[in-house]
């Protein structure tokens, strides 16, 4: 279909191949690889990459050029896929906390914006998000009214499951199917009619593989995955596949998964990202936060100036104890800090 775009953008310069294609940007970074530079192309790039390396990050040389490829033609689906539905808000309306007192609010989120949820365990977080992902009309317990583009949606939208408006990322993702990874996923992918199912395919379980802290391979079966690895695979798979408008993410736990380079895989200018967290870097990483309390939005801080440049000291803090906490599951001594 596109070999000749594909072809064109391999022989680009590098530096010209990533102004006009940012996203190329994550194409490299998801292998581990570093960017071509200027004046070299993204073929003698491929070329030019020590074997030893290629052998480090478990790749052939021979596959670069397909996984390039494969990511383009993704890339472009994704584009001229009808990305926002036409969504262009979401409102809140306020309904009330666990005491029955007013929500007396009425909050709107447009595409590009990341607002994250914050509050003790059992405020009512997730209920925010079911709230949100089923459209709720009045009809739940926080008697909330969700609205799109300023109005109810119509009941087939709220319940389609085929033309879903919103990707849940729930806290529990069981399996109870008898397959493998490569096989599930290829059948999430051929069931959203997506060309090149093998290329899609290897994207989303590479992607997954660099987010998990365990490697784990194509043929593992789903069932046998861990807690986080599993929830990678779930994020990698709902950043290339879903194109619903608005993504729900309830807690990125600290089960091994690198929780910031997997938000930012989420995190899409067209689309509205809900993040309900109790991790002060991912909580800082959004545009406004809500703070709930006892059922209610209690409060919503924009995030200020002062809070985003603190946010790297917390990087930094939270590096150092991302380090603690892979040595410790590494079996090491932790006396060297
Ligand atoms: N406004 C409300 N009115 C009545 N019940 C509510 C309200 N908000 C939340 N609840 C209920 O309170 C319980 C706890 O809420 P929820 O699971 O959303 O908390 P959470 O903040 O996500 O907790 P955690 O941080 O532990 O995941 C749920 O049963 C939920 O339905």
């Amino acid at each position: 279909m596109n070999g000749d775009r594909i072809t064109t953008l391999l022989r680009m310069d590098g530096d010209e191949l990533l102004r006009s294609e940012p996203n190329l940007r994550d194409f490299f970074a998801s292998l581990g690889l570093c960017l071509p530079r200027e004046g070299e192309s993204a073929t003698d790039y491929f070329a030019s990459l020590e074997s030893g390396l290629l052998e480090d990050l478990g790749i052939e040389r021979s596959e670069l050029g397909e996984r390039f490829a494969a990511f383009v033609r993704l890339m472009d689906g994704l584009k001229s896929a009808r990305l926002n539905q036409g969504v262009e808000s979401v409102t809140i309306r306020g309904g009330h906390d666990k005491d029955g007192n007013q929500e007396a609010l009425e909050l709107t989120v447009r595409p590009g914006e990341v607002i994250s949820i914050v509050g003790p365990t059992g405020s009512g977080k997730s209920r925010l998000l079911a709230d949100i992902e089923w459209m709720a009309q009045g009809d739940s317990p926080t008697g909330r009214i969700i609205l799109i583009n300023g109005q109810a949606p119509e009941a087939g939208k709220r319940f389609s499951i085929d033309h879903k408006l919103v990707a849940q990322l729930s806290q529990n993702m069981n399996f109870v199917m008898d397959m493998t990874v490569e096989e599930f996923v290829a059948m999430h992918a051929e069931s959203r009619m997506v060309e090149d199912v093998a290329g899609v395919t290897a994207t989303i379980i590479g992607l997954a593989n660099d987010l998990a802290g365990e490697k784990f391979s194509p043929a593992t079966p789903v069932t046998s995955l861990s807690g986080g690895q599993s929830r990678a695979l779930m994020i990698a798979d709902t950043s290339c596949l879903s194109s619903s408008p608005i993504v729900l993410i309830d807690e990125i736990e600290n089960a091994g998964i690198d929780r910031k380079r997997a938000v930012r895989t989420l995190v899409d200018k067209r689309k509205i990202v809900l993040m309900a967290t109790h991790d002060p870097v991912l909580a800082l990483m959004g545009d406004r936060r809500l703070v709930i309390k006892n059922g209610g939005i209690s409060r919503i801080l924009e995030t200020s100036a002062v809070e985003r440049a603190n946010l790297s000291r917390f990087e930094e803090m939270d590096n150092c104890l991302q380090a603690v906490r892979n040595a410790l599951r590494r079996g090491e001594r932790i006396e060297g800090v």
